[in-house]
């Protein structure tokens, strides 16, 4: 199965002409005769430009690595905007599956003889399937006796195997372009690899996504600008989820939010706030933000309120990563490029050995044209991108979260731009950022590290007599211990110098002797032979 399944991905990328990605003078004899002993595969679209061929592939190898592609697209540190651009048309359109086959799965998985035991109605034509899933809507019978109209989202039959089949052979894929590839070291391809296999698995356990809806949904209880339909976790699986139905106008469908006379400023406004929100104030942020995930209530227009769905794939962020986004945001709308280069190094997000003002004017080089543009109109998304890729040249290890988060940033930006084309960015997200930064000074700050310690004082202060007695007995003790260690380390150094000084003598007095000797002289050569035993001697025996 694998072999014939690793045919089949060369077949496609060898009659796509991707070959062409490795230039011939990068590829071994071997890798050259085995493209030559292939030789009907031939490239079938020669006329066509290499992005629109990679796209092409991609979409004939079916879902896996179509999401595979789309994700890429979002990766313009590695690509060049006409490769993303063209990965970015990438669609994950599935025929769906069979509605009585997702019938008996929902069946098996809940325990039910028949689906009507708990649903009063089921629709076998699926509302949505995509790569992963497909919805069905249903009627729940509920504990009290009322109806719920519900969505049931159920994994398709036997996509884990294929996942991991393919996954392997993305390994496989990804050594040889590292290793090929005239690029391959800074597309670091396996750990994009692995990045990939990390967020598909992911997707595939749909407890997961259940668990991230409920929390989402409590942290924006009775909030005017979000709601999370309600996970019936009674009736969650891994394979299968059942949650509230939602009937929301699409976040794409603009024409529709204006007839119904949707307050598009503030709707854009609030996109933008949630997202600002859900970074500094929750820490956990909805991170697969695609117009298909984001609807708006039909209620309210003037007061709009979105509606999240598919909370497969989040991010959270701990408070190193808060101050990063907060302290850089802040510095660099104040174009303080040197602050920016000077946190780096400070805080260890660079090698301590940076030199601050090359960083620095890096940073200036590619920042200082964003800033052509009026304050309101820069991206934030941009900014952290340009700032990655910068501090990446200068070793900086930017943690996966970060760069989920400067993906969902630039999503957020383009749908408030796309809803109403003069938001402006800056005042909307300024008060977060300061919002932030006052909080982390001052009294309040000492205040709410008081409160976050408490528990752990709490919990430690009956051990602190027994501490304190440990510590009061063991302190001296140990420094002495210490104190012995230090004092053997130096006496160790002392000797290794005079073993260096002694073998060293020992080599002149031999290369001495051995000059000597050939001019003829062999009373002092052996005097001299003799030295350089006893100098060895002093060397190897202390
Ligand atoms: N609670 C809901 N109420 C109404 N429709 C829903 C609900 N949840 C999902 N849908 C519909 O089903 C579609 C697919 O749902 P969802 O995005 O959760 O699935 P997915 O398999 O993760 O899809 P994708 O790969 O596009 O993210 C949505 O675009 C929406 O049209």
């Amino acid at each position: 199965m694998r072999i014939s399944r690793f045919y089949q991905i060369q077949k496609t990328l060898l009659q796509f002409g991707l070959d062409e990605l490795i230039p011939a003078q990068w590829q071994p004899w071997y890798a050259r005769l085995a493209r030559r002993s292939l030789f009907w595969l031939r490239n079938q679209h020669p006329q066509q430009p290499v992005g629109v061929r990679l796209r092409l592939a991609l979409q004939s190898l079916g879902p896996v690595w179509v999401k595979f592609g789309q994700m890429l697209s979002t990766r313009r540190d590695l690509f060049p905007p006409h490769l993303a651009d063209e990965l970015a048309k990438l669609q994950d359109k599935v025929p769906p599956f069979d509605g009585a086959r997702a019938q008996h799965l929902i069946e098996q998985a809940l325990e039910l003889n028949d689906i009507a035991e708990l649903f009063s109605e089921f629709n076998q034509t699926p509302l949505a399937s995509a790569s992963i899933a497909q919805v069905h809507t249903a009627r729940l019978r509920q504990h009290d006796g009322s109806l719920a109209d519900v969505v049931i989202k159920v994994i398709r039959p036997d996509i884990k195997q294929q996942i991991l089949a393919d996954l392997a052979l993305m390994d496989t894929l990804a050594d040889a372009a590292a290793r090929f590839l005239p690029d391959g070291k800074r597309l670091r391809p396996r750990e994009v690899v692995s990045e990939y296999r990390k967020t598909i698995l992911d997707e595939l356990d749909l407890q997961r996504e259940a668990a991230n809806a409920i929390q989402l949904r409590r942290n924006f209880d009775g909030s005017d600008s979000l709601y999370i339909p309600f996970v019936y976790s009674d009736y969650s699986r891994t394979n299968v989820m059942v949650m509230e139905r939602i009937y929301g106008i699409p976040v794409s469908d603009i024409a529709a939010l204006e007839a119904q006379g949707t307050d598009m400023e503030l709707l854009a406004k609030r996109g933008v706030e949630v997202f600002f929100t859900q970074v500094f104030r929750d820490s956990f942020f909805h991170a697969d933000m695609h117009p298909g995930n984001i609807f708006v209530a039909r209620e309210h227009p003037a007061n709009p309120k979105y509606i999240g769905i598919d909370c497969g794939i989040v991010g959270t962020l701990n408070a190193e990563d808060k101050r990063y986004l907060a302290e850089n945001f802040v510095a660099f709308f104040n174009r303080d490029y040197k602050k920016v280069a000077q946190l780096h190094v400070d805080s260890g997000w660079v090698p301590a050995h940076t030199k601050v003002e090359e960083f620095e004017s890096a940073i200036r080089t590619v920042c200082e044209p964003i800033f052509q543009k009026p304050l309101a109109e820069i991206s934030f998304g941009h900014v952290l991108l340009n700032l990655f890729n910068t501090a990446r040249r200068f070793d900086m290890q930017v943690q996966p979260q970060l760069v989920l988060l400067q993906k969902t940033l630039l999503y957020i930006e383009g749908l408030g731009r796309q809803l109403y084309p003069q938001l402006d960015l800056w005042k909307t997200a300024k008060p977060f950022l300061e919002n932030w930064v006052k909080q982390q000074v001052g009294l309040p700050a000492v205040w709410r590290q008081v409160k976050e310690n408490l528990p752990f004082w709490a919990e430690k202060l009956p051990q602190m007599p027994n501490l304190l007695h440990q510590y009061l007995e063991q302190g001296p003790k140990q420094q002495r211990q210490l104190l012995s260690q230090l004092q053997q380390l130096a006496q160790q150094q002392q000797q290794a110098k005079a073993q260096i000084v002694a073998a060293t003598f020992a080599a002149a007095s031999l290369i001495s002797a051995s000059i000597v000797f050939s001019f003829g002289s062999p009373w002092p050569a052996a005097a001299l032979l003799g030295l350089s035993v006893v100098f060895a001697a002093k060397a190897l025996l202390r």
